[in-house]
């Protein structure tokens, strides 16, 4: 746990108590009294960046469904810094009223990542309506507040009792091991001592090899990649910027001196935070 060494701080959390990305928040952050809950990624990543709040929670890729696409791009445009990360386990349960059965289900409520993450389970019920909703906390109490039996929301446990809900079936999603990466952004670099990851921004020359030359520098440096997302470069057609997680720190000469020959190397370099790692990631 850390605050980043800034305080006092206000947080700025994706949905509402009971969220995955609360579970993050409240995992990362000691004191969380000072936080205000966002409906969208964008109100979220802009309230950061113009210092409203001083940091941010939301996910950001999934181990199985992969990069939030929009996540990356936002966080990239509105020019906000990485100063952590928290790894969550996300065990999906079917939420319904006390009072429902299974068999009652008409429609279910959920964040557009639940319903990825549960797509096996949910093709059994193709009678299903499914509805997009906020988060998967706001799905629950969504469905609470509808007082319906033929409503069910999929979300987590904590959701379910937040907003009084029995689990109708339990552990949905197809991956039994389903972890979601939730990054801390903020207007300004991280403060923590400890820093071992890096994140950064390129655009390479549209050369053959190019993206080859820029991870060589990761592999001559001994800096491990954990992730690589591609991302279209708005306005020009099937050309893309790469997002890339590497371990290092700024701080050690090998790291600074990477950087550095990438920066001359790239058509376009931008470190987007250098932050302690969330160990291993794999912790529930
Ligand atoms: O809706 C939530 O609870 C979130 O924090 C977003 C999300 C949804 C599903 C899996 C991981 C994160």
């Amino acid at each position: 746990m850390t605050d980043n060494g800034r305080n006092p701080y206000t947080l700025g959390c994706f949905g509402a108590p009971g969220s995955y990305s609360d579970a993050a928040m409240r995992r990362h952050f000691n004191d969380v009294g000072r936080v205000m809950y966002y409906d969208h990624f964008e109100d979220l990543v802009r309230a950061v960046a113009s210092g409203e709040r001083t940091y941010g929670v939301l996910p950001v890729e999934n181990s199985s469904t992969g990069g939030i696409a929009e996540v990356y791009d936002l966080v990239w445009r509105y020019e906000c810094r990485l100063v952590g990360e928290e790894y969550i386990r996300v065990q999906h349960q079917l939420l319904g009223l006390k009072e429902a059965a299974l068999s009652d289900i008409e429609e279910v409520y959920s964040h557009p990542q639940g319903f990825a993450q549960c797509y096996d389970f949910l093709r059994k019920h193709p009678e299903w309506r499914l509805h997009t909703y906020f988060s998967t906390a706001q799905s629950a109490g969504e469905v609470a507040a509808k007082r319906s039996k033929t409503a069910a929301a999929i979300a987590g446990e904590q959701a379910a009792e937040l907003y009084g809900l029995k689990i109708l079936v339990p552990d949905i999603a197809a991956n039994k091991t389903n972890y979601t990466r939730f990054i801390i952004i903020s207007a300004a670099d991280c403060a923590a001592v400890r820093k071992d990851k890096l994140t950064v921004v390129v655009i390479t020359e549209h050369v053959p090899g190019a993206l080859y030359h820029v991870l060589g520098h990761f592999f001559h440096r001994h800096m491990n990649m954990t992730h690589l997302e591609s991302r279209p470069i708005p306005g020009r057609p099937f050309e893309y910027s790469f997002h890339i997680d590497v371990t290092g720190s700024l701080d050690e000469v090998g790291t600074a001196e990477a950087v550095e020959e990438l920066k001359r190397h790239c058509k376009y370099l931008k470190i987007l935070g250098n932050y302690p790692s969330a160990k291993g990631g794999m912790v529930t």
